[in-house]
């Protein structure tokens, strides 16, 4: 379970986020929703203890972020904005290399890899250099590697750019598989499509603050709109307090 409460970030003249406050509670998909520049990514960085936030704090399973970071990042997986992963190393190399920063010994980083390239038929992949790997194979060893030490938290920042239409419905249905097991997912969007089919509680992040939150038929029921996008618009344009 992630808590956010209170947020804040600048950089320099730029307010990145204000005032953000959110949930995700386990064995449930939270989408963090925004137009561009709204603050999502900040906001994700201060979960995943990347940035430490000027204001507010974040709790991971009861778990300070900013007080016991490596404690925080047991309990987290990240799927980071562009995978984040190195050209030159192998999948396994890269995941091995994952596990043991994680603190696995060598067997249980072994086992640990034999178990994420099962879950997402990464075998063929193992021992390629992951330069050159497709969008879709990009996303899948990033996956593995955020799975690697089996946390009951993941976030992802826009999982599904630049993926197909067959990679996008692999990583819905393995974040469908992971909120059946009771883990906690969150992740950042534009794509209304995939929130509305996924997510089962949606914070709205305009300005840098949370416009409102809540599934996305209470959403659309709140603003009187039948299709989540418009509801959205209207979310987003509301004055600030109104509609959250
Ligand atoms: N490192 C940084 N230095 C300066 N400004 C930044 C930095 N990171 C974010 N910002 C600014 O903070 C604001 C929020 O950015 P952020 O990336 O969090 O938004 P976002 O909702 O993730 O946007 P997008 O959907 O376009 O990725 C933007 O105005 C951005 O330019």
């Amino acid at each position: 379970m992630i808590h956010a409460t209170g947020l804040a970030k600048h950089f320099g003249d730029v307010q990145a986020v204000s005032d953000v406050s959110f949930s995700a509670p386990d064995g449930a998909i939270t989408g963090l929703l925004g137009p561009n520049g709204a603050g999502k990514t900040t906001a994700m960085r201060c979960v995943e203890g990347l940035l430490k936030p000027d204001q507010g704090h974040v709790d991971i399973d009861g778990i300070r972020v900013g007080e016991q970071p490596m404690a925080a990042r047991q309990r987290l997986g990240v799927l980071p904005d562009q995978f984040g992963l190195y050209a030159r190393l192998t999948t396994r190399e890269h995941l091995a290399y994952f596990g043991r920063l994680h603190g696995l010994g060598r067997q249980a980083v072994a086992e640990a890899i034999d178990r994420v390239a099962g879950q997402l038929h990464i075998d063929a992949l193992l021992d390629r250099r992951v330069e050159g790997f497709s969008a879709g194979e990009r996303m899948k060893v990033g996956l593995a590697r955020a799975l690697l030490h089996n946390p009951q938290n993941l976030v992802l920042d826009e999982p599904t750019r630049g993926l197909d239409v067959m990679s996008t419905r692999g990583l819905r249905d393995h974040l469908r598989l992971l909120r059946s097991q009771g883990r906690c997912v969150v992740f950042s969007s534009h794509v209304m499509q995939e929130v509305e089919e996924l997510c089962d509680h949606l914070v709205i992040v305009g300005d840098g603050i949370v416009k409102a939150a809540g599934s996305p038929a209470e959403l659309c029921a709140r603003t009187g709109q039948s299709r989540l996008e418009d509801a959205f618009v209207r979310l987003i344009e509301a004055p600030t307090g109104v509609a959250a």
